[in-house]
């Protein structure tokens, strides 16, 4: 039977096991699964992730919402009624539960849905042998006993034995701390510690260079470090903007709770009927509690997910859509955003700077037999496809982006030789000669001067450049060690053009426009930024290096920041520094990149931003992911975050001061009715109405101002806009109450249906006015939006003078009380229209 894993005990390291006794443990072979095997694992196992997914079926999922203190409180509400007599409000009372309840549920679930379908779309991808071929799975689906092959780039999917490798190297930093790439094949080993199995891999670690195939034994939470350092710990932690909406949410709660017990409190003084005030109250706490607003983020922002996809990007994290939209720092990587990333090789030049196939092809062979698959590698391997043939790789020290370069010792015929290929002042550093012909004299001052020349001329026409050096090696294959990388002769130059796209001039002057800083971040010499910068309009005065960066302690970094846009030469912590210190300054920062050496950045980033074809880390540290590669690309996904930012904030700004206006006008009229203002019935109902009319905002049309600059969630703003609107709207319920009572002298049922209808047609009403900064006509509102608030508007409108209005309890108002009542509430919607700027503040 297939019970496989537990591959090991926990007290005998996998890697310390012979691969006989692993492959048993795992019930599998070189082979791999068969596709059923590995269905049949999984389905036992789990997925290969780091927290078991619950998926709710929707019976439970709205079983749940029953559960919800404040629907806990109605229902026993509802109880009470009946218990009572008082069938009608019973059957109400649960009507209005069931409705919320199926609103809440059909609404959330349709959109959350669609969200997760598009983030399942962009999920990182293993490629396992199933039925002896590799095929493209998500990761979450490789199972122990699988058989999987992962490439430079990639990120590890599960603890894993190595069967094979070329030239692989992994990146264990995040894991075990150590800094450089470690080289892996298989082979036995002794040691228990983690940091010395040479023929292990480990799950969230990332894979360097070169290639290898592994025979996974543990997955998901089995692993051996599981996600908690690695590029795959997903970021739960909420962002500011959820943590406000939260507290806020919360805020508003307990206010409305001790409204309500204080308003129980003064009916019960007052001498009021038991039952009814402790109904009233309960309703009161139900329509004071913003109960929708988490629903209706999560709502309004998975929709506008769906809408990013259209625009072609893909959002893994839902609130960074918010953080896109207050983005005012984009930093980009160069190559293949604002370059094409088709790079080419231009020339090949010996150390005398003339034209040399020869250096191109000792950059093939180290490239090749070193396992680097970087752009301008393949670029290599198409100039010089046979350069390897016949040479075999002795050792090789892996590159990587804090050193910028790698070495391979590279033997033929026994005769062995160091190929060391890079960044060109990363190897002129450890050159001491140069080829001449034959010969490799000495490296002078002179001769330097000349070559730096030479490299910056390339630069300037925006060439970039890598440098080859060798080595002879007279002792045969001791382990290479980066201490070898010395005394080298400098061989010459590969260059290599990378033309500017062409949107990419027009991307930018969109993104300047839309009021978003673009940064350029590259690993590239600053003269070869400099130029490309200059070619797309960018600002190319000053570039600032990372040797100078590194100088720079991170307050004076956070100085010098401000007043630059391009930096050169960073390494990939350098990247982190800069991201870190424009936060510092206040920006939301923004990050795109494609490479090993922008995943930390991009990680760091308030928004970090990757694209479809980029290597499996950058992916996995990314928020969203850009189905093209292109700056277009990003000012669309800004645009459309804000745009669903600005619809959310209208949720907040409608919700936050309508509830804050009716504690007070509840307050109030507690205190100077001589009854109840509204049965608990009726202020449920008009609860409802409410949240149907606004069923339509996520659709909603943005003033092209709320889109042209960054839109940031700000908590003071929230506060200060309900503090003026809230008040204003209780304003016209005094006038309201005075009215009725002083005027009409109503009695008590028809004293609840006016101010029912008035307080509804301005809580819909005011959305049209708060939508938009200026003139309501200016802007007109999305067909839905207006679909959806007239209908509850006419529905509340029409239900006093039908049957079921009555079953409420409603009475039919006179004439002169209905005129009294769109007096007041046009008035209300003048007196909105003249302070929602004021309330609305800068922001
Ligand atoms: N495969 C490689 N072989 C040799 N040198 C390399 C290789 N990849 C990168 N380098 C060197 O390291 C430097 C930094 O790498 P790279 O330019 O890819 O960084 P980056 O920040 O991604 O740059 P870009 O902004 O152009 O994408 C390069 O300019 C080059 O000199
Ligand atoms: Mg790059």
């Amino acid at each position: 039977m297939d019970h496989p894993p537990r591959a090991t005990k926990a007290s005998v390291p996998f890697w310390t096991q012979p691969p006989d006794a692993i492959f048993a443990a795992v019930s599998s072979g070189a082979q791999g699964l068969t596709g059923s095997e590995a269905a049949a694992r999984l389905a036992s196992i789990g997925p290969n992730t780091d927290r078991p997914v619950r998926r709710l079926s929707p019976v439970i999922a709205i079983g749940q919402r029953f559960l919800e203190p404040l629907i806990l409180l109605l229902l026993f509400a509802a109880g009470v009624s009946a218990g009572m007599g008082d069938v009608a409000s019973a059957c109400i009372i649960a009507a209005i539960i069931i409705g919320s309840i199926a609103l809440d549920a059909i609404q959330e679930g349709r959109a959350a849905r669609a969200a997760e379908a598009l983030r399942q779309s962009v999920a990182l991808s293993a490629e396992v042998r199933r039925d002896g071929k590799f095929v493209s799975i998500p990761t979450a689906g490789v199972v122990p006993g699988d058989v999987f092959r992962v490439r430079t780039g990639d990120v590890i999917p599960a603890d894993a034995l190595v069967l094979e490798v070329a030239s692989f190297t992994a990146n264990e930093a995040a894991l075990t701390g150590e800094p450089y790439p470690v080289e892996k094949r298989p082979g036995p080993i002794l040691s228990r510690s983690p940091a010395d199995a040479a023929n292990a891999l480990f799950r969230g670690a990332i894979a360097q260079t070169g290639e290898a195939t592994a025979l996974a034994v543990a997955t998901g939470r089995k692993t051996l470090f599981g996600a908690v350092a690695s590029v795959l710990a997903e970021d739960t932690a909420p962002s500011p903007f959820q943590r406000d909406l939260r507290a806020l949410g919360l805020v508003v709660a307990r206010a409305a709770g001790v409204l309500s017990v204080a308003v129980l409190a003064v009916n019960l003084l007052f001498g009021r009927p038991l039952i009814e005030s402790l109904m009233f109250a309960v309703a009161l706490a139900v329509g004071l509690t913003p109960e929708l607003l988490p629903m209706i983020t999560t709502v309004t922002l998975s929709r506008g997910a769906v809408r990013m996809a259209r625009r072609r990007v893909i959002v893994k994290r839902l609130t960074a859509i918010h953080d896109l939209g207050a983005m005012t720092v984009l930093c980009t990587d160069k190559t293949g955003t604002l370059t094409s990333a088709e790079i080419v090789l231009a020339g090949s030049l010996n150390a005398n700077g003339e034209d040399d196939p020869h250096i191109a092809t000792l950059a093939g062979r180290c490239a090749e037999l070193a396992g680097d698959r970087g752009a301008m590698d393949g670029a290599l391997a198409t100039a010089a496809p046979r350069a390897a043939e016949g040479w075999t790789a002795q050792g090789r020290i892996g590159f990587n982006y804090e050193r910028r370069r790698g070495s391979v010792l590279a033997a033929q015929a026994g005769a062995c030789v160091l190929i060391c290929k890079g960044a060109p002042e990363a190897i002129l550093a450890v050159c001491d000669r140069r080829r001449a012909g034959t010969d490799a004299p000495v490296l002078d001052d002179a001769a330097r001067d000349a070559i730096t020349a030479r490299l910056n001329g390339l630069a300037a026409q925006g060439l970039r450049a890598i440098a080859v050096a060798t080595k002879p090696w007279a002792t045969p294959a001791n382990a290479l060690a980066p201490e070898d990388e010395a005394d080298l002769i400098f061989e010459g130059f590969c260059t290599f053009a990378d033309p500017p796209k062409e949107s990419a001039a027009a991307a930018l002057k969109r993104l300047a426009a839309a009021g978003v800083r673009v940064n350029v971040l590259s690993g590239d010499d600053p003269l070869v930024v400099a130029r490309i910068a200059g070619l797309v309009g960018l600002n190319a005065d000053a570039v600032l290096a990372g040797p100078e960066l590194e100088m720079l302690s991170d307050e004076a970094l956070a100085a010098r920041v401000q007043g630059v846009a391009l930096y050169g030469r960073l390494t990939p912590d350098q990247k982190v520094r800069v991201v870190r210190a424009l936060q510092a300054r206040g920006e939301t920062v923004g990050f795109l990149g494609d490479g090993v050496n922008d995943a930390p950045g991009i990680r760091t980033a308030d928004v970090g931003l990757s694209v479809d074809g980029a290597t499996g880390v950058a992916r996995a540290a990314a928020d969203m992911i850009l189905l093209a590669p292109d700056l277009n690309v990003v000012a669309d996904g800004v645009a459309e975050g804000r745009r669903t930012f600005a619809n959310i904030l209208k949720y907040v700004r409608m919700g936050s001061s309508s509830n804050f206006g009716n504690m007070l006008s509840m307050a109030m009229a507690s205190l100077f009715l001589p009854f109840l203002p509204l049965l608990a019935t009726q202020i449920l109902l008009n609860n409802l109405l409410y949240d149907l009319s606004e069923i339509g905002i996520p659709f909603d049309t943005v003033d092209p101002s709320d889109l042209g600059r960054p839109q940031r969630w700000s908590m003071r703003g929230i506060v200060r806009y309900a503090g003026i609107m809230g008040p204003l709207s209780s304003v016209f319920d005094g006038i309201t109450f005075v009215v009725l009572l002083h005027g009409f002298h109503v009695a008590a049922p028809e004293f609840r249906t006016a101010w029912f209808e008035e307080s509804i047609a301005t809580q819909i009403l005011v959305v049209f006015l708060i939508r938009t900064r200026g003139l309501p006509w200016r802007t007109p509102p999305d067909p839905w939006l207006l679909v959806s608030a007239l209908c509850a508007l006419g529905v509340a409108l029409v239900l006093p003078f039908t049957i079921a209005g009555r079953w409420l309890a409603f009475a039919v108002p006179g004439a002169g009380v209905l005129l009294a009542m769109g007096g007041i509430t046009a008035g209300y919607l003048v007196a909105a229209q003249l302070v929602k700027g004021m309330a609305a503040g800068k922001n």
